[in-house]
């Protein structure tokens, strides 16, 4: 996957500002950055949900401007903020995710059957998705990204609100797809889990790529989430909360 130049603005503002970026095929990518750096709005272009102002994309070797139905066809995309169809129970919405890949009927159900099993997901299937806790809702979707076998997983902070024993199954199937030469581009805010897991990333802060490469090149001899703090600007010290400790009774 390449990015070359690409800039996005809201208002004016810019929220990704000319990013150059190259993920190999086969790796595990991790995008970091604080809050507001413009992780998701880099996710949202790769894919294809936002359009650049400026710059292109490319996916497995095809521009995603130029031929968007191609380039969306090799992805699948687990976006911000868990918008989707909540009144549909969990296999119905399964369901629609794998027709609408153009899968047959029979394989939908038989993945459904599968990927649902592997996100402790079988007993809730019938119900409806609006009724879901948010770790179960981000299972169900990300089950919805991986259905029609993409080569490209983007996925925006998988992780989040999920428990433990779930985030190291999601973590086993991650790893044995990118073994198998799949592609994961993942955006978190835990270092941790990058530094254990990702092959390279990219320090995004203010939206501009502040560091990138493997893991190691990024974090030189300290761990990366030092490195990321001394790259976002350091911690501030925080003033003007003194009336916070004086309690109101
Ligand atoms: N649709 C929008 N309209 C206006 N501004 C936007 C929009 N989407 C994002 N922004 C702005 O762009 C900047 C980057 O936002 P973005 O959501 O990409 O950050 P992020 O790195 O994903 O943050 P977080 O870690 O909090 O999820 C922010 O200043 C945000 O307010």
């Amino acid at each position: 996957m390449r990015l070359q130049g690409v800039t996005k603005a809201f208002g004016g503002v810019p929220a990704v500002d000319a990013i150059d970026l190259t993920i190999a095929a086969g790796s595990f990518y991790g995008i970091v950055g604080p809050n507001g750096a413009g992780k998701t709005t880099t996710l949202s272009m790769i894919a294809g949900l936002l359009r650049p102002d400026s710059g292109t994309i490319s996916v497995a070797g095809v521009d995603l401007k130029a031929q968007p139905r191609r380039a969306k066809r090799q992805m699948g995309i687990l976006p911000d903020r868990l918008r989707t169809f909540d009144r549909l129970t969990g296999r119905q919405l399964l369901h629609y995710y794998g027709v609408l890949r153009g899968l047959r009927a029979s394989v939908v159900e038989s993945r459904i059957a599968d990927l649902a099993r592997a996100f402790d997901l079988t007993d809730a299937l019938g119900r409806t998705v609006s009724d879901y806790s948010a770790g179960m809702t981000k299972k169900l979707m990300l089950a919805g990204a991986m259905i029609h076998s993409p080569r490209v997983l983007v996925l925006d902070e998988p992780f989040e609100s999920v428990d433990p024993v779930s985030s190291a199954v999601i973590l086993d199937i991650l790893t044995a797809y990118v073994e198998h030469g799949g592609t994961v581009v993942l955006s978190s805010h835990g270092m941790e889990l990058v530094e254990r897991v990702c092959s390279g990333l990219a320090v995004i802060v203010a939206g501009h790529v502040l560091a990138e490469g493997t893991v190691d090149e990024v974090r030189g001899e300290r761990t990366l989430e030092e490195r990321f703090i001394e790259l976002a600007g350091g911690i501030s010290d925080v003033e003007g909360l003194e009336w916070l400790h004086t309690f109101s009774d």
